[in-house]
């Protein structure tokens, strides 16, 4: 079977890394070879770039070519050559991610978000994108009672949070075939049963 690509989508504290090893795990029982991966990050270049990212505060162009350069460093050593063998690669957030948080959330111009998304992947888009959407209110709870340290995204206003919502919402809404919406204000194991479902038509 042809490897895949999956990516995991949605506002600071919607719940998808929680299901991330656990996606990976029931795609290992039916026999594949599965890389799990982050972005920003995923190569050693890259995780020095999100630490940059999700630490300094810089110009949303610089922002938005950093998370492109990390990127381009993830396709050419980790995602593009597992595809090839015929693995599959599931990773935590992708170029939706930059359309809905540089540009949804910051107001970058479009047209420069979409010049960048075909230089770097042109040829490339995810099989399928699991978009975990819930209310800002449940989610930013959740970050809360994880006590977690914020990084520079999980500090922004809730205006900011719901702007990256609407344009998830949007960018969903213009792909139906590759996005799966997920209601992710259920609890875990609900969601995986809706998960097991999505897997086993992928996985036909
Ligand atoms: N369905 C759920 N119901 C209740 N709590 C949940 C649910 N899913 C995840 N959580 C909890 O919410 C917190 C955030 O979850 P998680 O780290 O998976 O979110 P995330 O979307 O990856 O967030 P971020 O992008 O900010 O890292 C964790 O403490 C997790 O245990
Ligand atoms: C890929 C990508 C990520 N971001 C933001 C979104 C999150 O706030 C952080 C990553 O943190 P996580 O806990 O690993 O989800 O980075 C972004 O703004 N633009 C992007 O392209």
């Amino acid at each position: 079977m042809k490897g895949k690509f999956i990516t995991f989508e949605g506002i600071d504290g919607a719940g998808k890394s929680s299901h991330v090893e656990w996606i990976a795990g029931a795609l290992r029982q039916r026999g594949l070879t599965v890389h799990v991966t982050r972005e920003p990050g995923g190569t050693e270049l890259g995780e020095k770039l999100r630490e940059l990212l999700l630490n300094e505060p810089m110009h949303l162009e610089t922002e938005t070519l950093l998370m492109f350069a990390a990127r381009r460093e993830h396709l050419a050593r980790l995602i593009e050559p597992a595809l090839a063998r015929g693995e599959w690669v599931v990773c935590d957030r992708f170029s939706d991610a930059t359309y809905a948080y540089q540009g949804g959330g910051r107001g970058l111009d479009r047209a420069k978000f979409l010049a960048l998304e075909h230089w770097v992947h042109g040829h490339l888009q995810p099989d399928l994108t699991l978009l975990f959407d819930l209310p800002l209110d449940v989610a930013r709870e959740r970050i809360v009672l994880a006590n977690r340290v914020l990084d520079k995204f999980e500090q922004e206003r809730a205006d900011f949070h719901e702007r990256v919502r609407q344009a998830y919402l949007e960018r969903a809404h213009a792909s139906p075939a590759r996005f799966r919406v997920i209601d992710a204000n259920r609890p875990i194991d609900d969601i995986r049963k809706q998960l097991e479902q999505i897997i086993s038509t992928i996985c036909l």
